[in-house]
């Protein structure tokens, strides 16, 4: 396709945060006319007609009536990542725009961070690295140690691709792990990862280890860890989230990190992201938070941009949209 007859697709701006990666976008430029969001406030008049597609990349730009009601020839939005909490589904198809997202690629390496912070949570990672590089030399006193990981039981909230995929991974920590699932998954499945069904959230939270959280933000799963399910939990587990910090009541979660009702929380998503630096979660020492990373690996970006690419150009076509989020 000449460059001119390329796709006109809105994106928020190139480089920077949220920005697409500037090493994406030769192999977006293939495929799209690519128009930022500064281009389209400044030709509004003309562009509004020619834009076809968002490509929204960590959740910009943010999508909101106006901006649709100004884009008459939009067909989809391809979302990055798996979430889709920050788009309005039905605002969308009133509109009669599709979306998608990319699930499949990023579900590996969640799956790994999930275990690395388990792993740096439970041995003491991030302290041991302080004590390591401090002045001091005289460390690992008797309360210093940490909690093994190998066959312990860990609790996955939300067995879906992710939640599966820290599962397989557990199973070779010879770990005993329970799930908790809107739906079962089959005996096939869980057999293969030896994964034990509680049909009660509560009953996980009893029993295990660990527990991380693997699910969508829903208005189901909206705080669905609060000061009752904290308090269910063992003194001695550790919270793991990769999934989105509003999974969890964060106050609920400080109190209870500072009483000590659970032995710790390792996060990699919060509520706001990043959190105010005099939150009270930075100057917890049985916490640990990375700045929701799940997803983020090279390779792993890649495969995202090319999906959404791929899902574009189906939906640009008429043809069925790879990873099409549905109503
Ligand atoms: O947060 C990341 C994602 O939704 O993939």
């Amino acid at each position: 396709m000449e460059g001119q007859d390329l796709p006109y697709v809105l994106i928020d701006r190139i480089g920077g945060k949220h920005g697409v990666y500037e090493d994406h976008v030769e192999f977006l430029e293939k495929h799209f006319h690519l128009i930022t969001m500064t281009e389209y406030l400044e030709n509004k008049k003309f562009l509004s007609k020619k834009i076809r597609a968002i490509y929204m990349w960590y959740h910009r730009p943010v999508i909101n009536e106006e901006l649709l009601q100004s884009l008459p020839n939009l067909k989809i939005v391809a979302s990055s990542g798996v979430g889709i909490d920050h788009l309005d589904l039905k605002l969308l198809s009133s509109y009669g725009v599709k979306v998608s997202n990319t699930p499949f690629v990023v579900s590996t390496d969640t799956a790994d961070l999930g275990m690395a912070l388990m792993l740096a949570s439970s041995r003491r990672l991030v302290e041991g690295y302080q004590i390591a590089v401090s002045p001091d030399t005289e460390y690992f006193p008797a309360d210093w140690l940490g909690a093994e990981v190998s066959g312990a039981t860990l609790g996955i909230v939300g067995m879906g691709t992710i939640g599966y995929k820290v599962a397989e991974r557990a199973k070779a920590f010879e770990m005993k792990i329970l799930y908790h699932n809107r739906n079962r998954r089959n005996k096939e499945e869980e057999s293969a990862v030896g994964a034990i069904y509680c049909k009660k959230i509560d009953d996980l939270l009893q029993q295990s280890d660990f527990v991380l959280l693997s699910v969508n933000l829903t208005p189901q799963t909206h705080k669905l860890i609060g000061k009752r399910e904290l308090e269910l939990m063992k003194p001695t587990a550790t919270l793991i989230n990769t999934s989105r910090g509003l999974v969890v009541d964060q106050d609920a979660l400080v109190e209870a990190l500072q009483n000590k009702v659970i032995k710790a929380a390792a996060l990699d998503v919060t509520y706001p992201e990043p959190l105010p630096r005099d939150h009270p979660l930075l100057k917890l020492k049985n916490v640990i938070i990375t700045p929701h990373i799940g997803s983020a690996t090279k390779k792993t970006r890649r495969l995202m941009m090319e999906n959404m690419t791929e899902s574009i150009q189906a939906g640009l076509a008429g043809l069925p949209i790879p990873n099409e989020v549905l109503l």
